[in-house]
């Protein structure tokens, strides 16, 4: 089995600060995996260095092999805030920038995904509501034929109707070689969804288990093994 991603000995500090210490985690291509953690627990941090949009962290990163920034930003395909953008840029806009910018970009898909998510692209980016940019970022994020897709806290802002929406929209149009890392504070939703989980606890992963390793070792589902973990029920020594 070929790893999508494998982190070793990764630390980080800002400012002095501790972010993220001796992080170390492989994970198979083809895998949807829950990235689960408290608020500042460093989820986005770890991301944002996958993607070598943060930079200077210790120890490596590998993507498909590939440890190069520049090379691995290209295999990556991350849910950006938009925030570069105009707030009167049209959304048509925006993916023409993004089928520009990225060659793996497919128009197709980008269509299919507007059309299920029911995005009107001919609106401008400060009309939208902040669950329809959530929307749209995903929608982007995922009409790109990437290896890795790193969505972060994708139902942020988001209805259950919609959140329904983006799960189908996961599955059906995630291919079967695409490893998707999903990172959320909770997992109701998308418990169903994910083939393993990671939980990152104390500036590192302090857990690491597929959803069926969970459910043999502890005999409950993915959502109480994250709330146990977190609630010291579950002991580290156990894990
Ligand atoms: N640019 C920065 N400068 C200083 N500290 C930062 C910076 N970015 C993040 N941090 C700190 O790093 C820690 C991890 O933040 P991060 O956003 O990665 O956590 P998170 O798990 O994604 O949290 P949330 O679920 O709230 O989004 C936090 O303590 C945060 O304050």
């Amino acid at each position: 089995m070929t790893n999508a991603i494998e982190i070793t000995d990764l630390s980080y500090r800002k400012n002095t600060k501790t972010i993220l210490h001796d992080v170390n985690l492989q994970i198979v291509q083809g895998r949807v995996v829950g990235l689960l953690g408290e608020n500042g627990a460093g989820k986005t941090t770890l991301m944002r260095l996958m993607a070598d949009v943060a930079k200077g962290a210790k120890g490596t990163i590998a993507i498909n092999q590939e440890t190069d920034g520049t090379k691995r930003r290209g295999l990556i395909s991350f849910t950006e805030s938009l925030r570069g953008f105009r707030p009167g840029s049209k959304l048509s806009q925006i993916r023409d920038v993004y089928a520009t910018v990225y060659p793996d970009f497919s128009a197709q898909k980008y269509i299919d995904l507007t059309t299920f998510l029911q995005i009107d692209d001919d609106l401008e980016l400060n009309k939208l509501s902040r669950g329809t940019r959530e929307k749209f970022i995903i929608a982007l994020t995922l009409s790109r034929q990437a290896a890795v897709y790193l969505l972060d806290e994708p139902f942020n802002g988001i209805d259950s109707m919609s959140r329904k929406r983006i799960i189908s929209s996961i599955i059906k149009w995630k291919a079967d070689d695409a490893t998707m890392l999903i990172s959320d504070h909770y997992v109701t939703e998308i418990a169903a969804l994910l083939d393993e989980v990671v939980i990152i606890k104390d500036h590192t992963v302090c857990t690491h288990k597929s959803s069926e390793e969970i459910r043999s070792q502890f005999g409950i589902g993915v959502e109480d093994f994250y709330e146990s973990v977190y609630g010291g029920d579950i002991h580290d020594d156990e894990l």
